[in-house]
Formats: C-alpha cells, sequence, structure tokens
C-alpha cells in the first residue's frame, strides 16, 4: 500500500485507539510495516492488488473516536466491522466516499448523532448494523439500495417513520427499541411484531394498534417512479409498433408494384414434406397470396431467383401445412435477437399456434441448411424442441417451432424475482434436465459438429407438462470465443481447423450452460452474454462472501446450503476461463445427477 493509505489508516487507528500501547508492537498499524504484507491485525487484503479490502475489529476494547474520514478517504474497503468496542463519534458524511462498501458493522459502540444522508450513496450496501448505539434523527432513504439483505437499528434512539426499504429482500431487520412513529409499512409477511417493539409511535396491525386515520400512507416513491417508466416503455413500444406498421405498408405497397413469382421444388426423396407448388406458384392466385402475407414472408416472395420449399418434418401439429399458410396468418414479432428475429404466427383462427425463427444473415448454402436440418431432426431427446418445419431459399431461411405457451426459463426467474415461487427442487431438476438432454445431444451430434451454440435461458423453453425444453439447438453460426482455437488450428491441415472450431463450439455451449447454473442459483436472469454476472459472482467467491450469491428465496427457503455450493463449483467449472479445462456435457450431467440424487434422499427422510 503506498504511503497515503498507511498514512490514513494510522490516522484511524491513532483515533479509535488512543494511546494503545500494545498495537505499536503486536497489531501493525505503523508506518514502517505494511498492512498487507505485514498482516496488520484485522485487516485482509486483495490478493492481487495487494490493497485493503477488509477493516474486521471487533471485541478489542477500543474506546476512541470513529474517523469515517481517514478509512474512506484512502481505502476501497469491502467491510468495516468495529462491533462490540467502546468507540464514540458520529458517522461522518464522508461515508459517502467508502462507495464500495458491503457490510458495515457497528454495533455494540457509544456512537451518536444523526446518520448522515450520504449512506444513501453506498449503493453496493447488504449488511448495516448499527444497533446498540446512540443513534439519533431520522434514517436517512435506503430504497436506492437494492441489495440491501440486513438493516439492523435496534436499542437507539431513531425517529421519524419506519425507514424506506425494499422488504421482499430482506432477511434481517429490527428497529425495536427506538422512537419510530407512524404507520408500520408492509412487510411482506417476513418480519414479526419483535422487530417492531418499543416504538410507542408506531402503528398498525403488526402491533396490534389502529392508525389514526390521518396518518400518512408509508412511502411508495418508488413504486410510483416504477409504474411511471413502465408507463412510459408501453407507450414507446405503441409509438415503435405503430412506425414498423407504416413502414410495413410502404414496403408492401412498393413490392405489389413487382410481383415476382416464388419457385418451388419438389421435396426430396424419404422426407415427408409438402410444398407450395401444386397450390400457389403455379396458380393464377399468386398475386393474392403476396397480399396476405406476414412481414416474415417478404423477402421469400421477393427471392423470385430461389430455389426453395418449405419441408414439414414429423409433428402432428405441422401436418399438411403449407407455406402459403404461413404467409397468410397473421404473425405478432416476439423477439429480434443477434441471429434473427421470432413470430409468433396463429393457423386455423388460432387452433394451432407456430413459432417462426427468420434467421439473419447465415451464409450457409441451402444444400447444407436442409442437410445439418435433417440431421438435427435425427437426433431426438425429450427435453430439446425439434423443429417441425423449415423453409430455405437463398436468401431466407426459416424455422418452424411448435409455440410454448409457458415461457422460457429466462420469464420463470424474472417472475421469481417477483414474488413466485420457483423453489430449490425444481432449479436442480432444470439443471438435471437440461444438462442431460445438452449431453445427449452432443454425443449424437460430435460428429457432424453440430452443437447449440447459443445456449441461454431465453433459449430454454417450458412444455405443456412444464417440462423444460432446449429450443433453437444447432440453429447459429458459430463465433469462437477464444482465438486460440483459432490460431492452434490455423497451423495445422483443414481437417485439424474444423476439428478446432467445433470442438470449440461444444465447449462454449458448457460455457452457456455454466452462466445457465448461475442463474439458477443467484436468481438473477441475465439477457446477453453473462459475462456481468459471472464477473460478480466471481469477485463474491473471491472476497469468501460465497453464501451471498444465493437467490434469497432460496436462503429463505432452507434449501441445502452444502448443495448449493456444489452445483456453484459446477458452474465456475463449466466457466472456466480456459475452455480446455472445461468438463465435457456428460460429466457435467453425471455430477448435477448425482446432487440430484443426495437431495432426492435428503427430502425423503423422515
Ligand atoms: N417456440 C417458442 N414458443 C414460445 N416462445 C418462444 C419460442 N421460442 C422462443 N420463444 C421466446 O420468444 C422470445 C424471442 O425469441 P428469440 O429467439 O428471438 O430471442 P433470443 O433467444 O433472445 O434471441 P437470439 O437467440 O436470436 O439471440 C424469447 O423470450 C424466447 O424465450
Amino acid at each position: 500500500e503506498d504511503e497515503d493509505v498507511k498514512r490514513s489508516l494510522v490516522g484511524f487507528m491513532d483515533k479509535l485507539a488512543p494511546g494503545n500501547v500494545e498495537r505499536n508492537l503486536s497489531w501493525g498499524w505503523n508506518m514502517t510495516s505494511d498492512p498487507c504484507k505485514d498482516k496488520w491485525v484485522g485487516v485482509s487484503c486483495d490478493l492481487q492488488l495487494q490493497s485493503v479490502k477488509k477493516v474486521v475489529l471487533d471485541e478489542l476494547n477500543l474506546t476512541g473516536v470513529l474517523d469515517i474520514d481517514s478509512v474512506c478517504r484512502a481505502t476501497s474497503l469491502s467491510v468495516l466491522s468495529l462491533s462490540k468496542n467502546d468507540v464514540v463519534g458520529l458517522i461522518s458524511e464522508e461515508i459517502g466516499n467508502c462507495k464500495s462498501l458491503t457490510h458495515l458493522y457497528l454495533s455494540g459502540n457509544q456512537l451518536s448523532g444523526d446518520l448522515p444522508g450520504s449512506l444513501k450513496q453506498l449503493s453496493n450496501l447488504k449488511r448495516f448494523d448499527i444497533s446498540d448505539n446512540n443513534f439519533s434523527g431520522v434514517v436517512p432513504d435506503f430504497s436506492r439500495i437494492s441489495g440491501l439483505i440486513t438493516f439492523l437499528a435496534q436499542n437507539n434512539q431513531l425517529s421519524g417513520g419506519i425507514p424506506n426499504l425494499d422488504f421482499s429482500n430482506l432477511l434481517q431487520f429490527n428497529v425495536s427499541n427506538n422512537n419510530f412513529s407512524g404507520p408500520i409499512p408492509d412487510v411482506k409477511g417476513r418480519f414479526s411484531a419483535n422487530s417492531f417493539s418499543d416504538n410507542p409511535g408506531l402503528c398498525g396491525e403488526l402491533v396490534s394498534k389502529a392508525c389514526p386515520p390521518s396518518a400518512p400512507a408509508p412511502p411508495s416513491s418508488q413504486k410510483s417512479k416504477d409504474s411511471s417508466s413502465k408507463q412510459f416503455l408501453i407507450y414507446s413500444g405503441y409509438v415503435v409498433l405503430g412506425l414498423i406498421i407504416v413502414l410495413l405498408v410502404v414496403f408492401k405497397l412498393v413490392s405489389k408494384k413487382k410481383p415476382k413469382e416464388e419457385k418451388v421444388n419438389v421435396p426430396e426423396k424419404g422426407m415427408e414434406a409438402n410444398t407450395s407448388s401444386n397450390n400457389t406458384s403455379s396458380t393464377p392466385n399468386e398475386s393474392n397470396t403476396t397480399k396476405h402475407k406476414s412481414e416474415y414472408s417478404i423477402s421469400s416472395v421477393e427471392s423470385g431467383k430461389a430455389v426453395s420449399s418449405l419441408v414439414v418434418l414429423t409433428s402432428p401439429k405441422a401436418q399438411g401445412l403449407r407455406f402459403e399458410d404461413l404467409l397468410r396468418a397473421p404473425a405478432e414479432l416476439l423477439g429480434k435477437g443477434k441471429h434473427g428475429s421470432l413470430y409468433k404466427v396463429m393457423l386455423d383462427n388460432g387452433a394451432t399456434t407456430l413459432a417462426v425463427k427468420r434467421i439473419k444473415d447465415w451464409s450457409v448454402t441451402s444444400h447444407d441448411f436442409k442437410r445439418r436440418m435433417l440431421r438435427l431432426d435425427q437426433a431426438r431427446h425429450p427435453n430439446v424442441m425439434p423443429s417441425v418445419a423449415f423453409y430455405c431459399s437463398e436468401q431466407e431461411k426459416l424455422l418452424v417451432y411448435e409455440y410454448q405457451p409457458n415461457g422460457s426459463l429466462f420469464r420463470i426467474l424474472l417472475g421469481s424475482q417477483n414474488g413466485q415461487a420457483f423453489d430449490w427442487g425444481s432449479r436442480l431438476n432444470v439443471a438435471a434436465s437440461v444438462a442431460e438432454a445438452l449431453a445427449f445431444m452432443h454425443e449424437e451430434l460430435r460428429e457432424d459438429g453440430i452443437a447449440h451454440g447459443n445456449l441461454k435461458s431465453t433459449n430454454i423453453l417450458f412444455n405443456e407438462n412444464m417440462d423444460p425444453c432446449i429450443s433453437e439447438y444447432g440453429l447459429m453460426v458459430f463465433e469462437s470465443e477464444d482465438q486460440s482455437f483459432h490460431s492452434q488450428s490455423n497451423s495445422s491441415k483443414n481437417n485439424d481447423m474444423d476439428r478446432g472450431r467445433s470442438y470449440g463450439i461444444f465447449k462454449a455451449d458448457i460455457n452457456g450452460f455454466g452462466v445457465v447454473l448461475l442463474e439458477l442459483l443467484t436468481g438473477k436472469p441475465v439477457q446477453n452474454n453473462g459475462l456481468d454476472l459471472a464477473r460478480w459472482v466471481h469477485s463474491v467467491v473471491k472476497e469468501e462472501w460465497t453464501v451471498e450469491v444465493f437467490d434469497t428465496a432460496l436462503i429463505l427457503e432452507g434449501a441445502s446450503e452444502e448443495r448449493m455450493l456444489n452445483l456453484l463449483q459446477i458452474a465456475l467449472k463449466c466457466m472456466n476461463p480456459n475452455p480446455y479445462e472445461r468438463p465435457s456435457m456428460n460429466q457435467v450431467a453425471i455430477m448435477i445427477n448425482t446432487l440430484k440424487d443426495e437431495e432426492d434422499r435428503s427430502s425423503s427422510e423422515p
């Protein structure tokens, strides 16, 4: 640590333990030693950066003054703990400089004065404990500190309304024995009267005391902000939709002027197929079809030169499906991803609903595309969603799936953030089923070099029995995450290059699966490549606060911490930055199944 940091820390300790001779001898905390290298008492450092991260000085009979300014100005602490000493003084405004603070424990001291407003700037704060002190005044607004899980302020002289907190996330809360007044907010059944006792001014059901009619409602500013931003999003959605419709109409009018013919191939031998050849393109009704076509079909019909066909695979839902049916049916855009757009298409007046993926920029020949789709159709697993039909011309590639109304894993995780049940057993089942299905597909398609290519929680859908199914297997062009696969293969012959690439694409799936496991464990769904979630989990694990990564709902439910840790280990193995060191999907499936067996055994025990 540099001299400035040392000076500040020594200053902090000088005030905290004035005249404490013992500390000079054995504690460190002086200018002639280094807090990290010489291991000052109570100091923990970031091993790589060699900077002070934690100061934990509990129960050391410290009787001096708390000097927040010194410690927050010079360091980027994540933990400051001074519990059970006799420290005096106050928490000054400079606490706002301790931006990386996640844990602040000051309980059991003689601290006093108002809590500074700058506390609300500590956006990373998780645990806040100022119980058993002499703090007074109103508690600042903590509502923007979304990750807070502990708020303990019992046995002080705090006053005003109960602090504005997100009670659905809190694990520990106590404000008993203070001077709080007014109504008790909705604590979502999480906390009992004990958390509020001995505050004579409080009223509400929980303390069996009716609130006077004029009492102000519990603060809800955050809620109204949320709902107004939601409204804004909805309205902007309408505006964008309106614009798209106008553009479509213009596009249709322009394209109507030069209708072109749709050429369709006779289906290949051995395929159960149905084309529009005998229905549309050879009939004079062609312009009719063009009139009714949905947005996704425009360029298919435009591409007069294309050699194309709708190939129907074996599925009762798609029996007799014709390309023109798809063109005419009403379609709704479900999403626009990196690799294309997805439409919900309603056939037979809504009796059949399909999901049609229009793949963007895939420079694969029609022949290769067809071969790939037919190969994929042979490798069937109950937890992998097969496509029911596909269409391909030189410019257009469409994939047709059954529409799954029960949504994706991503949506279920979002729902669980809003309090919908998604318990540990169900999460472990999803992990095990997806792992097994992916392992099966990898084994089946290894020779062909076809991996999923885009595994993430929006591509894990729940079927009508609520079983998880991997969708869009094998649809995506591979982008190597690791150039070493290329550089390694560049020096070899073509065969080696292909092998290197296909090795990489399977390992990329395993990384994707690791991210899905993290989502299940943390309850935090990620939309894109999952890097931020992974980085966050790694940093928490490195800081040895591992338990804090788990979804609070799982902890409240009493899920086995040991098994959650085991699953986290598997996730981290899958996400090893060196793809060569990641386990195979088969090994992952075996590890998860062992965990699931343990879980099943323990839950069947009396
Ligand atoms: N067959 C289906 N039935 C119902 N919903 C589906 C189906 N397939 C995908 N979805 C959902 O529709 C939405 C849009 O799908 P899309 O595949 O375009 O999104 P994405 O996976 O995020 O994008 P991309 O894979 O192109 O990067 C997602 O929320 C996905 O879960």
